[in-house]
């Protein structure tokens, strides 16, 4: 952290920002103080360097108070607590220089005049089971006040809260936080996802026995980001990951290309369920990874909202494709095919679109994939989506059905690497087999319509089982296999849409775990929270294996 000359003119340094506080005291100083304050500088740090800066009398306590205009209040910085954090969380333009004329800024004032509204939020309640009067006003108010004091985590009793920020808050996952998590009790310091990480992890080297974890929540409540950080840090808890953290990261990527789609509730929404099993020797150390998907969301592939897209992987494909992988793989523009077709398919997102199929290869490479296999999945990705243009007529009597057009069918059998004769067959009759023969007959106009995209669903959701099927297989030790080592694990379930919970043994298993005078309410009222998501963690419980 250091002083600056105020000229006005914002200064980065690295992560360190310019921030500007404003001194409210009862003698007359300097208009404000511009300080260059880093990601890792507390409110205590800042504090001390504005006082020397201001010569002001270092004998006296003082506190930092966060101006924010929208919500037109003061809040109190704990000692503890990083001002750039908060700067992070404003206006783009407020966080690059923050005059107090635009209404986002700090003030530095003596501590016995901090407003006594400020001083009841302090400390908030790290764990709900610490609240006077358990309602439904009293958890929201605290689960409120915490998420404006940028504590997005909080407990009820072992299980974790989390209100989704969306954004990126760099600080709350820097690596050293895995480090200050080691080892400590939950409950200890303040609630985190790491925590509870390591709980898992400890329950299991001390216990000998598998332990799991479960997300929960609405859509977009922030299950799969909340997973991605429980697997980052079960991995660096692990003493030597001997290069199997990369595979076990690369394979995020890839199965959020083929899995998630753009939704009404969420930009990157996981169309499947998904158990994700890490293996580990008795002593720690991370030996391979499994993950297990259930109910991929097939039929957005044939149809969805107006406002929704269809999986990723297609619009990587289409805007990111090279001009020679567009002849490859025969690739149309999106609006040619039905399958992506839709009223307002404006995709201005295709500079995004374009550094995510890069990224997408990269993944597809971290994880094991030859350029050979890769150009398969993309000639069956392309074939699924000229499957979507195949049409029918049928004769005056219905006796016969015709089916093309002759170049899409001529395409999908080159991409398909299928005879052309079978492939109309497939898609025009029907074989019915009674005990003494086999008839076939021409399906009816309607009913083509639908084994057209039955069959489009049903390659899709083959390719997809294909892609885990190889993941699996990179993240699998095979010298365990063969010797028979045996492992530990942990389970990080990652649940497909509210409903599940609700309708499973899961939430009588919650409902054991918690807090009694808690439990109605987390049921009633938590789960139902939109953005908010729920992560449990059940000691020992073996339920979620097969
Ligand atoms: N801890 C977090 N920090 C920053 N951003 C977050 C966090 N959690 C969620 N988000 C933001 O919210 C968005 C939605 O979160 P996420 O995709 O994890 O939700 P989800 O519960 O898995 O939804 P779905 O069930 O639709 O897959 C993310 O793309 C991200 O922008």
């Amino acid at each position: 952290m250091s002083y600056t000359d105020g000229s006005g003119r914002p200064e980065h340094n690295g992560e360190a920002r310019v921030v500007q506080i404003y001194p409210r005291l009862p003698r007359d100083t300097s208009t404000y103080c511009p300080l260059q304050v880093s990601g890792g500088d507390t409110a205590r740090a800042v504090i001390h360097n504005a006082v020397i800066t201001l010569g002001l009398d270092a004998s006296q306590r003082y506190s930092l108070l966060e101006v924010r205009k929208s919500g037109g209040e003061e809040r109190l910085l704990e000692a503890g607590d990083h001002p750039l954090e908060r700067v992070l969380l404003w206006p783009r333009k407020a966080q690059r220089w923050h005059p107090q004329s635009e209404g986002h800024y700090f003030i530095l004032q003596k501590d016995n005049s901090a407003g006594n509204q400020l001083q009841s939020d302090r400390g908030g309640y790290d764990d709900l089971c610490n609240l006077q009067t358990v309602t439904e006003e009293s958890i929201l108010k605290a689960l409120h006040n915490r998420f404006y004091r940028l504590n997005i985590y909080t407990y009820a009793s072992n299980i974790l809260i989390a209100i989704n920020p969306n954004k990126f808050l760099p600080l709350y996952y820097n690596p050293k936080f895995v480090k200050k998590y080691e080892n400590q009790p939950l409950g200890k310091l303040s609630p985190h996802i790491f925590a509870i990480a390591d709980v898992a992890f400890r329950a299991m080297l001390t216990r000998q026995k598998n332990q799991c974890i479960v997300l929960s929540g609405e859509s977009g409540s922030g299950k799969t980001e909340s997973s991605s950080y429980l697997i980052h840090c079960l991995t660096a808890l692990s003493q030597n990951s001997s290069g199997l953290e990369r595979t076990v990261l690369g394979a995020g990527p890839v199965l959020e290309a083929f899995g998630n789609a753009k939704t009404a509730e969420n930009n990157n929404s996981s169309r499947f369920g998904k158990f994700i099993q890490l293996n580990y020797l008795e002593s720690g150390v991370i030996r391979g990874a499994v993950i297990e998907k259930y109910l991929l969301e097939k039929c957005r592939l044939v149809s969805r909202d107006q406002r929704e897209r269809n999986y990723h992987v297609f619009y990587y494909l289409l805007v990111g494709a090279s001009k020679e992988e567009k002849e490859e793989f025969r690739l149309l523009e999106p609006q040619d095919y039905l399958y992506l077709k839709q009223d307002d398919l404006h995709l201005d997102d295709k500079e995004k679109l374009r550094q995510e199929y890069k990224r997408l290869h990269q993944a597809m490479e971290m994880v094991g994939f030859l350029s050979s296999t890769k150009k398969h999945i993309f000639s069956i990705l392309s074939a699924i989506l000229h499957l979507g243009n195949v049409t029918y007529s049928q004769s005056e009597d219905a006796e016969v059905l015709e089916v093309g057009p002759a170049d899409v069918l001529s395409t999908l059998s080159d991409l398909l690497k299928v005879k052309k004769e079978l492939l109309v067959k497939t898609l025009t009759k029907k074989r019915e087999v009674t005990a003494t023969e086999s008839v076939d007959s021409p399906y009816t106009l309607q009913e083509a319509y639908k084994v057209r995209d039955s069959m489009a669903k049903s390659l899709y959701g083959a390719l997809f089982d294909w892609i885990v099927l190889h993941i699996n297989h990179a993240m699998l030790n095979r010298r365990d296999m063969e010797e028979s080592v045996s492992c530990l694990s942990i389970g990080v379930l990652d649940m497909f849409g509210f409903e599940n919970l609700k309708t499973n043994s899961f939430e009588q298993l919650c409902i054991n775990y918690t807090n009694e005078r808690l439990q109605c309410y987390i049921n009633q009222h938590i789960f139902t929270l939109k953005q908010v998501c729920v992560i449990l963690f059940f000691q020992d419980i073996q339920e979620c294996w097969h």
